[in-house]
């Protein structure tokens, strides 16, 4: 249940005479998602029923939201899938709802995949390759706040909370890491969190990528490799079976190439880029699980997923 902020209607009805969306319909509130509170909200305008969602930002600052929000707008006005976010009359696209920022946008049709086929991979290649390029001429900048500065303030954060191999694993790594000189790969605006869950699909058409709070300028194969992490591995129970589907692997990275080449100092990097991409999330999820943040974090990621695709990506 991911509803921390409860909308009543009266306050949702004021919120959207700032839109120009028509009139409240009805409003339900979402189950998935844990970070921040999200509700389908259906209007009528001019006779006609419209679907938005209501996102209620339960960490972001109203100072760091336009940036995202900002992208989001860019990306899809240059016909890369994402969800437009609504303007309001009075101030971009930014409100406040019960004393929290709030966004309103378009909501996509389809759903999120949990098991991707081949296709579906060869898809996500290409659109993020589209993203990256379309990226180029976005003025705004941010930076990283999940880089190597941050994974290792996060680890001696959590190191006492870690197992001896754990801790073996992740020193080795950041070993391994500072030997790889990532100030010389192209850059861009990077979505640093396309999983699975952040994509919807109706059929093999992706209809729109989602939940862009992540985004920064960093590496654009960094941003690669944290989806072929996700996309191309055989979901396995038992993490310790996972293992890669090269035929999704190729399809992802074929059809990023279709779009925009690697140089070669990408290629020469990318079995570090996918270290590093399996590196931050196997150091996230340690700290949502050892250091959960209070009242929230209903479903807790599992860890180890993301230490087995490091030891896999490290004896290969
Ligand atoms: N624009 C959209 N159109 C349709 N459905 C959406 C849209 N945005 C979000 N959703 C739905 O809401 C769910 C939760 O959204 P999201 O994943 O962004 O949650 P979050 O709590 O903001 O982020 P996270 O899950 O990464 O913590 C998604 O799984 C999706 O089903
Ligand atoms: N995509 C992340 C969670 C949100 O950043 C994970 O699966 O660990």
């Amino acid at each position: 249940m991911s509803v921390y902020t409860v909308v009543e209607e009266n306050q949702l009805v004021a919120f959207l005479e700032d839109y120009d969306v028509g009139t409240l319909d009805s409003f339900e509130g979402i189950s998935a998602g844990i970070e921040n509170t999200n509700y389908f909200v259906n209007t009528i305008k001019h006779g006609q029923l419209e679907q938005f969602v209501l996102t209620i930002f339960e960490h972001h600052t109203i100072e760091e939201l336009p940036y995202f929000l900002n992208i989001m707008a860019f990306m899809a006005e240059h016909n890369i899938p994402t969800a437009h976010p609504m303007p309001t009359h009075s101030n971009g696209y930014l409100k406040e709802l019960c004393g929290k920022p709030a966004a309103l946008v378009e909501r996509l049709v389809g759903k999120t995949v949990d098991d991707p086929s081949v296709i579906q991979c060869g898809v996500m290649g290409g659109q993020l390759a589209r993203f990256h390029m379309a990226g180029q001429n976005y003025e705004e900048i941010r930076a990283n706040d999940r880089d190597i500065d941050w994974m290792q303030a996060t680890f001696e954060d959590i190191k006492s909370h870690l197992s001896n191999e754990e801790c073996q694993i992740i020193e080795s790594e950041f070993e391994f890491q500072s030997q790889t000189d990532w100030a010389h790969l192209p850059k861009g605006v990077i979505h640093a969190d396309l999983f699975c869950d952040n994509a919807m699909f109706n059929g093999d058409t992706l209809t729109g990528i989602i939940d862009l709070y992540y985004a920064c300028n960093a590496p654009m194969l960094y941003d690669l490799a944290v989806m072929v992490n996700d996309w191309c591995r055989i979901h396995a129970a038992n993490p310790a079976e996972i293992e890669f589907d090269q035929a999704r692997v190729d399809a992802m990275l074929s059809a990023y190439q279709t779009q925009r080449s690697l140089t070669d100092t990408e290629q020469a990097a990318w079995p570090a880029a996918l270290r590093l991409a399996a590196l931050r999330f196997f150091l996230s999820r340690l700290k949502d699980k050892h250091i959960p943040r209070e009242g929230e974090m209903t479903q807790i990621k599992d860890p180890d997923v993301f230490k087995r695709v490091l030891q896999l990506h490290r004896s290969s």
